[in-house]
């Protein structure tokens, strides 16, 4: 494939992400295979759509004083413009006389001379010019959106909830790319036996930074090493992984994970139990319910059983105080993992914040009654919004005074954690430790 092309697979990619809301990683992997990109032009191709999405707002803010004489342009102009700029500011290794020429043929290509014109104006402009300084942006809420790419309402809502400082920080390391890490199955080996192995096979990989399952892999795939195929570890965030870990799931007992595809957590558990008792894997959708059963089936887990349910439901199929211990990992909307999924910023709103907590809160509310006496109950999400977090575990504890928080959870969690951690609730932030934001809350019924 010749470079020109994997710029317009990178036209075509985030063109599609935006007309159909698509998830950009699903929709990077089909690019790839539809347009069988080969081995050296996949990481630049996945540079210029994430980084350009990552950076959407920031390059349209450059853009737009260059484009102010020119009518609106269409989408694939506007997308085109933005990534070629986000190659001319970022990539020091692409020339810039490269940049100008293939953006200029693939705009002749896809539209017409006049087109491929107003492109090129463009690019020299700001080859002449510059680009304008964000710094001297004087609102801080308005320059740090514009800085770090976030829509304003959002930067506006981490100010009230965290401050500026760490507003900033965590702004700043979503434009990061996020540490490739996987979780050792200790069933079959030790942190330190995978990494020996993997260290001979030539593959650099090095113990997590937070969590003790957790390795780190510098390069390569850990997705596509053996260890992966024979079910020795499996890909994962270190911050979701504390969460098995919260729950302290034991041998023998009864488990209900009421969200569980793709199945991260409920492996993790299963594992945690080294294959024995019983995990009841819900998720709301069939297909997803099949990623569950892949991942058991590759780690050779025999005490899950999963199953398509509405947890909204659980008390239908279920019996009252039937279970030792309850995970509710609740769907969300995803704040804390911006560096993997940047199309996060521009499409959730603040409506659908509060019909998640709505959600969340249902969900936990149903599946309340079916823990054991002196069970535990533990709550997670991918996000740093106070409503989907602290908010639902406050309003939840209102409404269910057998449930207390339960603080010994720090004995379970890593020592680096104890400074984030107050009675039996964790935020991480994405900046604290390299990891997804996440959040924890840890509760236990009475009794
Ligand atoms: C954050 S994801 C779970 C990730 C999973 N625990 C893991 O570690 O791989 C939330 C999941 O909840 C599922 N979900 C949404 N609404 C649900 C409901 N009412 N009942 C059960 N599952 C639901 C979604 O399909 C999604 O797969």
């Amino acid at each position: 494939m010749k470079t020109t092309n994997v710029r317009d697979v990178a036209v075509e990619t985030l063109l599609q992400i935006e007309k159909n809301q698509a998830y950009s990683h699903l929709l990077l992997n089909s690019m790839i295979k539809k347009h069988k990109v080969n081995e050296k032009d996949i990481a630049l191709l996945t540079e210029i759509v994430y980084g350009s999405l990552q950076r959407r707002i920031t390059l349209d803010y450059f853009l737009a004083g260059f484009l102010k004489k020119a009518k609106k342009v269409e989408p694939w102009v506007q997308i085109l413009l933005r990534i070629s700029i986000y190659q001319m500011v970022y990539l020091d290794r692409v020339p810039e006389r490269a940049i100008l020429f293939e953006a200029v043929e693939i705009a002749k290509h896809r539209g017409h001379k006049g087109i491929a014109s107003l492109v090129n104006g463009v690019l020299r402009s700001v080859q002449r010019e510059g680009i304008p300084d964000v710094e001297k942006i004087s609102d801080p809420v308005e320059r740090l959106s514009i800085k770090t790419s976030h829509p304003q309402w959002l930067v506006e809502k981490w100010m009230n909830q965290f401050g500026l400082e760490e507003t900033e920080k965590m702004c700043e390391t979503n434009l990061l790319p996020p540490t490739q890490t996987a979780r050792v199955n200790q069933m079959k080996l030790t942190v330190d036996e995978l990494l020996l192995d993997l260290n001979n096979k030539g593959i650099m990989a090095e113990p997590g930074d937070l969590a003790e399952d957790g390795i780190k892999g510098s390069k390569g795939n850990l997705a596509l090493t053996d260890a992966f195929s024979e079910g020795l570890l499996t890909i994962q965030d270190e911050s979701s992984m504390l969460v098995a870990r919260a729950l302290d799931p034991q041998r023998e007992e009864k488990v209900l994970d009421a969200c569980a595809a793709p199945g991260g957590k409920s492996t993790h558990i299963a594992e945690r139990m080294n294959g024995t008792g019983i995990v009841h894997s819900l998720d709301l959708h069939e297909h997803k319910v099949k990623l569950i059963n892949q991942q058991a089936d590759r780690l050779d887990l025999q005490n899950i059983q999963a199953e398509a349910f509405d947890s909204r439901k659980v008390l239908e199929r279920f019996e009252k105080a039937s279970f030792d211990r309850i995970l509710v990992d609740a769907p969300c909307s995803g704040f804390g993992v911006i560096r993997r999924k940047p199309d996060i910023k521009y499409t959730k709103t603040q409506d659908d914040v509060l019909k998640l907590a709505e959600l969340q809160h249902k969900i936990l509310q149903e599946v309340a009654p079916l823990l054991k006496g002196g069970g535990v109950l533990v709550y997670s999400t991918c996000t740093i919004d106070q409503e989907e977090n602290g908010d639902v575990i406050e309003t939840f504890l209102e409404n269910n005074p057998e449930f207390v928080r339960n603080d010994a959870v720090k004995e379970l969690l890593p020592e680096k954690l104890a400074r984030y951690l107050s009675n039996g609730e964790v935020q991480i932030l994405p900046h604290y430790f390299g990891t997804d934001g996440f959040y924890i809350a840890c509760l236990r019924k009475k009794g």
